[in-house]
């Protein structure tokens, strides 16, 4: 598949476009006249005959159906995610003509049942995305506009605004859901779920996703069952699996092959939804369609990189699960590392899922396992504040008293190879921290022979560029550059080039799920981990946990809604770095 940053099916999708295309946006300050003139002109066209074919679905598609199974349907990922993603994408007429949702979960319940559950999920949110335009009066015009410079599906766009309402989506949307009570290991239960199936598809060719949005205990039941039970006679069948993807080398190599006993590599789509996320997304494009960057893309230029993950919660509700893997495994061996791996990957010969994905596996595997040396764990305690107690890790119910799982990490990683020999990555990933955030921090190099360095004092730190990619919240990129302040002296300040989303694009930004549901119904595997990312991704971590495991090592004890352990400075400060996202101008 070759479509990259291309979906056939999303008529009003911002990913929509074309790789070649030109993005240019039209800003709200721009000159209404011409887009008056476009306006008029675009209206009085009639739509040309592939319009139905390249926005809507082909012939061929009229004879297909794709159903969506949410294996774990009555659970917390599936209510809080993944069928708000499926509406959202429904909403955005992302879906295909013929689409069914099956609720699959041991639960007893019934479709009105579960449309209940369902609806409760639901939000019209997603309608402020559609029509957000609207809101400075020249939205019709603005998306008449990008659907002339983003090719012709988008010549759905303008008709947006005559779309019923969300309400009424809804419904039509919980129409097209239903629900099927069985077991995880039962073939039979898979069997009678396969003929529901078939009524649904009626004879056409059925594609089938399966979302495996239960425990990691029960995957593989599920995935026999499925498989034996319910593939598609006719059609693809995808399954999308969840993480953790097993605990270690060992374990998820076990759970690899046995997954394989019953799906072809290509079947298997390992989320991780980090790599959904917007500004991931835009990683590359930053990157790789910016003069500007790429050539200081190195050890030349960068002196450190930093991958920041901090939660202002703990880990409430989810502590039977957290214990057993803790903050390494939950967030810095699949997350960060994913980013990093995009970041630091060399030019890939193409978009293509293969290339991106050959081109992280090499990253992956000139990296230095980590060593016990280079992390600092931590672990959060009670904490009172302004007459607010908050928890201890360990006075979740679920978790052990004695539990020595971390819940925060900070860890020094490095890539061995010519681009960044000798450049630490630096990752910091925390729970029940002072803020919620995530984002990367690329700090370069001092200024060599700098005329200004008299108006720096000694701190030349302090002085250097600084680009932050924010993933969340408020998505923004910012450059921190040095400036003269206004006036007859000479007086230098520090000031950030600011792209803030929030303030370029009226457009809300889909959730991660919507984007990486997409791509598996459309058969786009760039954003999914292939195995071989997964052994290169467990074999960087694998040591050292057992170590620290092994040696019983005891986390440093920071307060629920502080900055975390001190042991993260001491570990930044023996490769001469500092934290970016405690500095005074952060
Ligand atoms: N929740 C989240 O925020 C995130 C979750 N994930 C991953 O997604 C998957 C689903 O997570 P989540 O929805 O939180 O999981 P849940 O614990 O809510 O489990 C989902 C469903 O699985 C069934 N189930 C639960 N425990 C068992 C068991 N021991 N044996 C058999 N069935 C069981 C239950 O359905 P029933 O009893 O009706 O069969 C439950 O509703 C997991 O792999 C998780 O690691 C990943 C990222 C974030
Ligand atoms: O995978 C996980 O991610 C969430 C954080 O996801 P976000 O999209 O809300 O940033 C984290 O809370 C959870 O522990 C982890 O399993």
């Amino acid at each position: 598949m070759s479509t990259l940053y291309s979906s056939n099916h999303c008529p009003s999708s911002s990913s929509s476009q074309s790789p070649g295309a030109v993005a240019t946006t039209v800003s709200p300050s721009d000159n209404e006249t011409p887009f008056k003139k476009l306006k008029d002109e675009l209206l009085s066209v009639t739509p040309p005959e592939e319009f139905t074919d390249v926005a809507g679905f082909d012939v061929k598609e009229e004879k297909s159906t794709v159903s969506i199974t949410v294996v774990g349907a009555s659970g917390d990922l599936a209510k809080k995610k993944i069928f708000p993603a499926l509406f959202a994408l429904y909403y955005e007429g992302c879906l295909p003509e013929q689409f069914t949702v099956f609720g699959y979960a041991r639960s007893k319940m019934t479709d009105a049942e579960l449309r209940n559950m369902v609806s409760r999920t639901l939000t019209c949110r997603i309608d402020k995305r559609s029509n957000s335009a609207l809101s400075f009066g020249l939205g019709p015009v603005f998306a008449l506009f990008e659907s002339k410079l983003f090719g012709l599906h988008e010549r759905l766009h303008p008709f947006g605004f005559f779309r019923e309402n969300c309400g009424e989506k809804m419904e039509q949307f919980l129409e097209r859901c239903f629900y099927h009570s069985g077991q995880y290991d039962s073939q039979a239960d898979f069997a009678e779920l396969d003929k529901k199936l078939k009524e649904h598809e009626a004879g056409k060719v059925s594609n089938r996703l399966f979302y495996l949005s239960i425990p990691p205990n029960i995957f593989i039941d599920a995935v026999r069952c499925a498989s034996l039970s319910s593939s598609s006679p006719n059609g693809w069948t995808r399954v999308i699996v969840e993480k953790p993807f097993g605990r270690d080398s060992e374990s998820s190599a076990a759970l690899t092959r046995a997954l394989k006993q019953y799906l072809k590599e290509d079947q298997i789509f390992r989320i991780d939804h980090y790599l959904g996320k917007e500004l991931v997304e835009n990683l590359s494009v930053l990157r790789f369609s910016n003069l500007i960057f790429e050539p200081l893309w190195s050890r030349q230029f960068i002196r450190n990189v930093q991958l920041i993950f901090a939660e202002d919660f703990g880990t409430e509700g989810r502590g039977g699960y957290f214990d057993n893997y803790g903050i390494i495994r939950d967030i810095m061996q699949n997350h960060l590392l994913q980013i990093l791996a995009l970041f630091a990957m060399e030019t890939p010969v193409s978009l293509d899922a293969e290339d991106i994905r050959n081109e992280k596996v090499k990253v992956l595997r000139s990296m230095r396992p980590l060593q016990l040396d280079d992390v600092a764990i931590g672990q959060y305690k009670s904490h009172t504040r302004g007459g607010v107690t908050y928890p201890a890790y360990t006075d979740d119910k679920t978790v052990p008293k004695d539990s020595l799982t971390p819940t925060f990490a900070a860890a020094a990683l490095f890539i061995d190879n010519a681009r960044w020999d000798g450049v630490p990555f630096l990752m910091k990933a925390g729970k029940a921290l002072h803020d919620r955030r995530a984002e990367i921090r690329v700090q370069f190099r001092h200024v060599p022979g700098n005329l200004y360095k008299r108006n720096f004092g000694t701190d030349l730190d302090q002085a250097t560029n600084e680009l932050v990619i924010r993933v969340q919240p408020d998505e923004a990129i910012y450059l921190k550059i040095n400036n003269k302040v206004p006036g007859l002296g000479m007086r230098l300040d520090r000031s950030n080039l600011n792209l803030l989303y929030a303030a370029r694009y009226s457009k809300e930004i889909p959730d991660a799920y919507e984007r990486l549901l997409l791509d598996a119904i459309e058969g786009e595997r760039r954003l999914f981990i292939r195995s071989d990312e997964l052994d290169a991704a467990w074999s960087l971590f694998t040591p050292v946990l057992k170590e620290l495991e092994e040696k019983k090592i005891v986390p440093e004890y920071y307060p629920y809604g502080s900055r975390g352990p001190v042991g993260a400075h001491y570990l930044a400060a023996r490769y001469k770095v500092r934290w970016g996202d405690i500095a005074i101008d952060k």
